[in-house]
């Protein structure tokens, strides 16, 4: 039995288009009903008929909706729900695919008071934002985190889990908290060094612009690609999860010292024993199973 069969995505960017295209291919008996802010999103959806309804606004998306699946950035997650609220059926479960969990949870709950609410964020996305970005195997053998609330519905939490894993993710749990935490040092901390890298190397004066594109062969490179990421959504991660980046951010510093004293005393073995270390953690994740393509993103699963 499917998970749910009467699904409303909101926002229809990278990533939800990619659940839309996900969903009419590992579920294509379910009917989509989209709604997206922007005008020309909505005209690009019906185009590439991404939807078996394109609604004008939210609460008309939402009116039969079984499952309501959030995917717009994280600073704007309370107010989509506050337009759809009076609209929202008893029984449909409302869901997000947002990159920090527990203001979204508690936007949602303030938004929606009543309704059943079961976070989740499907740890795969690129660089690329909007709809044509998106594409159907982005969560193939990827992680989903399903944050419910505390004391959430059993069976509901079930339904998100496997609407997840239909579409490849492998499903974890995981409470809210600690999903910020966690994905503020594996993701938001990275995507904070690459802004400010390439940042910093453009604004270096004695290196011209033109060298920074032709040297970019290196490490660089990958930093570049992740700062391409999208303003906005980056923005609202940040600022949302401001508290957990923060604390990475602080101890990140404190590493930063120490390995700057290190070059500057010349202390080889201080040096040569972290980079042993790092090296160690790549393989071991390597030697669990998880191919390149799952630590790589989006890198080599873009269309
Ligand atoms: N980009 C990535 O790699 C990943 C992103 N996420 C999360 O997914 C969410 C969406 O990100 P993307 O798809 O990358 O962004 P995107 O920029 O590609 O798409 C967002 C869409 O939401 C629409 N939107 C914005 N405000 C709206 C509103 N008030 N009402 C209705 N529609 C609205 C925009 O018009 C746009 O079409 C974010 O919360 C992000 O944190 C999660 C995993 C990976
Ligand atoms: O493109 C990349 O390298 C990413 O890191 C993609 C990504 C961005 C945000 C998320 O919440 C999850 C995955």
């Amino acid at each position: 039995m499917l998970p749910f069969v009467r699904i409303t995505i909101i926002g229809l960017g990278l990533i939800g288009s990619s659940v839309a295209r996900a969903v009419r291919k590992a579920m294509p008996t379910a009917r989509i009903t989209a709604y997206d802010a922007d005008p020309a999103v909505r005209e690009t959806v019906r185009a590439l008929d991404l939807a078996d309804d394109v609604a004008d606004t939210a609460g008309a998306s939402v009116i039969d909706a079984d499952f309501v699946i959030l995917c717009v950035p994280v600073g704007a997650m309370g107010a989509v729900a506050a337009d759809f609220a009076d609209d929202l059926p008893e029984d449909a479960i409302v869901s997000d695919v947002g990159s920090c969990k527990a203001a979204v949870l508690a936007a949602l709950t303030e938004a929606l008071p009543g309704a059943t609410i079961i976070p989740a964020h499907p740890v795969a996305g690129t660089e690329r934002s909007g709809p044509e970005a998106g594409f159907a195997t982005l969560f193939q053998k990827r992680w989903c985190i399903v944050t419910p609330p505390e004391g959430a519905d059993a069976l509901a939490v079930e339904r998100v889990a496997e609407f997840w894993r239909r579409l490849g993710a492998d499903v974890e749990l995981m409470a809210p908290e600690h999903h910020d935490r966690v994905l503020a040092v594996t993701s938001h901390l990275p995507h904070l060094i690459a802004y400010t890298i390439v940042g910093t190397a453009s604004d270096l004066e004695e290196v011209t612009q033109s060298e920074v594109i032709k040297y970019s062969a290196g490490g660089f490179r990958d930093f570049t690609r992740i700062a391409a990421s999208d303003p906005t959504m980056w923005r609202d991660v940040f600022l949302t999860n401001r508290e957990a980046v923060l604390e990475m951010l602080q101890r990140f510093s404190e590493d930063l010292s120490q390995l700057q004293r290190a070059i500057r005393w010349g202390k080889g073995d201080e040096l040569f024993d972290l980079f042993s270390r790092t090296r160690a953690i790549r393989r071991s994740i390597i030697d669990q199973g998880q191919d390149d393509a799952r630590e790589d993103f989006g890198r080599s699963h873009q269309p």
